[in-house]
């Protein structure tokens, strides 16, 4: 069976507290971009063998470290009958560039083997199961755009509709850990809530929806403001940085395609363009 992961950007994120258990409460709407992965799964003869094959844009870390090879453990571990499989991922989104596709790849992995195992496990176990995988893990199981509280597990799906716009998106090639961007950032309470600032026009967004890592990123890596600049000056109505960077986004209006020079080993996508 074969599916297609694909990437997140989040439409304002705000940290409002720290915890005790090492995590950030925070609030932001999570939405679902048409950018993938492709994610192949097939049962293998062999019992007890797994195998998990990469192909396109590097993954950090060891094998054991992946996300679709740690979704297989977790759930080999409490349904040992699960059937040994092949697992081959075509990599086409940037890593830790704040688009989240190591956490689609983990939670599409998760309903993949789901549906590949028959464990009937329900929408809250996978949500469950994907928790414990990553934060932004839960959205990926339900996929629709949401306002999101906790750890980013509390979903609470919005209705907005962005089908006039077409996107921007590009990652300069500079990886920000999330943890170390988190430890950048003093938490604090907005006193406007994205879950109402959402709901504003788009033209409004450019000085109330707030991603607050980008200041501190900005900050350690100019490029990635001199990005959202390009952006806005090409005409975008709104742009932001996504997650905890390095990519920005812009939104246009999707009857005028920008054209946008940027160094070669950028990487940009339009997506949503008449
Ligand atoms: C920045 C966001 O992308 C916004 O959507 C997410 O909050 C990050 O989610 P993620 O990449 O799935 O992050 P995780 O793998 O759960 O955590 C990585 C590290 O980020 C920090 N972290 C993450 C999420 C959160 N709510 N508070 C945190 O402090 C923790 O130090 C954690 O060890
Ligand atoms: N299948 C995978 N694809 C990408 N990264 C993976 C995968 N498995 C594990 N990782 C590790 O997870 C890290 C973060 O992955 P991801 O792409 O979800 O981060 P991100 O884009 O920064 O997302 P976020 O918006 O959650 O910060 C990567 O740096 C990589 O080391």
């Amino acid at each position: 069976m074969v599916v297609f992961p694909n990437a997140k950007i989040n439409l304002g994120l705000r940290i409002t507290e720290k915890r005790n258990d090492g995590y950030h409460e925070l609030e932001t709407c999570f939405y679902p971009l048409p950018v993938f992965d492709a994610l192949e799964i097939i049962r293998l003869p062999a019992v007890g063998s797994f195998r998990f094959n990469s192909s396109g844009l590097d993954i950090a870390g060891e094998l054991q470290d992946n996300l679709c090879v740690k979704a297989y453990s977790i759930l080999k571990a409490d349904f040992p009958g699960l059937p040994p499989v092949s697992v081959f991922l075509q990599k086409a989104i940037p890593s830790g560039a704040g688009l989240g596709g190591g956490s689609a790849d983990a939670s599409f992995t998760l309903k993949l083997l789901n549906q590949l195992g028959g464990l009937n496990l329900s929408v809250q176990q996978l949500l469950d199961y994907s928790l414990r995988l990553g934060s932004d893990c839960p959205f990926f199981i339900i996929n629709k755009p949401c306002y999101a509280t906790g750890r980013g597990e509390v979903l609470e799906p919005v209705a907005i509709d962005l089908s006039a716009f077409g996107f921007v998106v590009i990652n300069p090639g500079i990886h920000v850990p999330t943890g170390q961007a988190f430890s950048w950032l003093t938490p604090a309470k907005p006193k406007e809530s994205i879950r109402d600032l959402i709901h504003l026009p788009v033209e409004k967004w450019k000085d109330v929806l707030i991603n607050d890592f980008e200041k501190s990123v900005v900050t350690r890596h100019p490029e990635v403001g001199q990005v959202k600049d390009l952006l806005y000056r090409s005409g975008a109505v709104y742009a932001s940085m996504s997650g905890s960077g390095s990519t920005v986004y812009g939104l246009f209006p999707n009857d005028h395609y920008p054209v946008i020079s940027v160094p070669e080993h950028y990487l940009i996508r339009y997506i949503g363009f008449k």
